[in-house]
């Protein structure tokens, strides 16, 4: 059996995955886990599903012992966590050693910045997409601006030591050349701008870095990764599964209490 990849493109490590295995021809399986018809959610447990309720794609944790998406499986192998996942693909692969360097201290600010991103870039970035785009859904109220200024400028913050502390002047992030560090940074920048916030507008260092970023990965299939996320503005309530929604009232709740 090949390889799978459990993916959603709405979600951003998937597409980091995607674009990845894609580009460096890397043949895979496209296992398509519908994140808003609450796919994921089936976890075989209660109360989030109830008896009798279908199990998702994910098989009751069978091939992401967390339930999330991204998974991989190759053969019996399974894994979770999208940047083990990138790490394996690039190793199992011998992808160019540009994506993830062999020299040590390349390496290491690889490491640095994917270290980095989780709360900062990916935690800021997500809040702003859930607040923007889910939450009018769920309240059926549209955001007040004082909401919206709030999470806007906790991303911008990070996005100013993004710019400043991590890209300063070089094309890329760790020099001349891609690495995985900059197409996890781009799937994640490109969260808020499918809310509508289109972050590159104003800085246009950041706007150049991405315009590097797509050619090295190929315009198209940055464009085909991000076409949904880039229509999540005209997602509406009666699209996402009703447990989903229930989901996301407590988390944003519990997020802007
Ligand atoms: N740290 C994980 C994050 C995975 C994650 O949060 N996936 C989201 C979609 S972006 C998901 O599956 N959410 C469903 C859930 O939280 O149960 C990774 O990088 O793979």
């Amino acid at each position: 059996m090949g390889l799978e990849l459990y993916l959603d493109l709405l979600s951003q490590p998937c597409r980091a995955l995607y674009i990845f295995a894609r580009t460096n021809n890397i043949p895979f399986e496209f296992k398509h886990v519908e994140l808003m018809k609450g796919e994921w959610w089936r976890r075989g447990e209660p109360p989030r599903n109830p008896p009798g309720a279908p199990r998702g794609v994910l098989g009751a944790g069978k091939v992401n012992m967390l339930m999330k998406v991204p998974a991989l499986k190759d053969g019996s192998f399974t894994l979770a966590e999208s940047i083990a996942i990138l790490l394996y693909l690039a190793r199992k692969f011998k992808t160019p050693d540009h994506w993830y360097p062999a020299d040590l201290q390349k390496r290491a600010k690889v490491d640095e910045y994917l270290s980095w991103q989780h709360v900062n870039i990916r935690g800021k970035g997500s809040k702003l997409f859930l607040t923007k785009v889910l939450l009018p859904l769920l309240t059926g109220q549209p955001l007040s601006p004082e909401k919206l200024e709030g999470v806007t400028e906790e991303l911008n913050v990070v996005l100013k030591q993004f710019e400043e502390k991590f890209l300063q002047d070089k094309p890329f992030i760790v020099g001349n050349e891609i690495s995985l560090a900059d197409l996890v940074a781009l799937v994640e920048l490109m969260q808020p701008v499918g809310a509508g916030y289109n972050l590159f507008e104003e800085r246009p260092k950041l706007a150049e870095w991405r315009s590097r970023v797509e050619e090295a990965v190929g315009k198209q299939l940055c464009q085909e990764a991000h076409e949904g996320i880039l229509n999540a503005k005209n997602l509406t309530a009666d699209k996402i599964a009703p447990e989903l929604l229930e989901h996301f009232k407590h988390q944003l709740l519990k997020q802007s209490s």
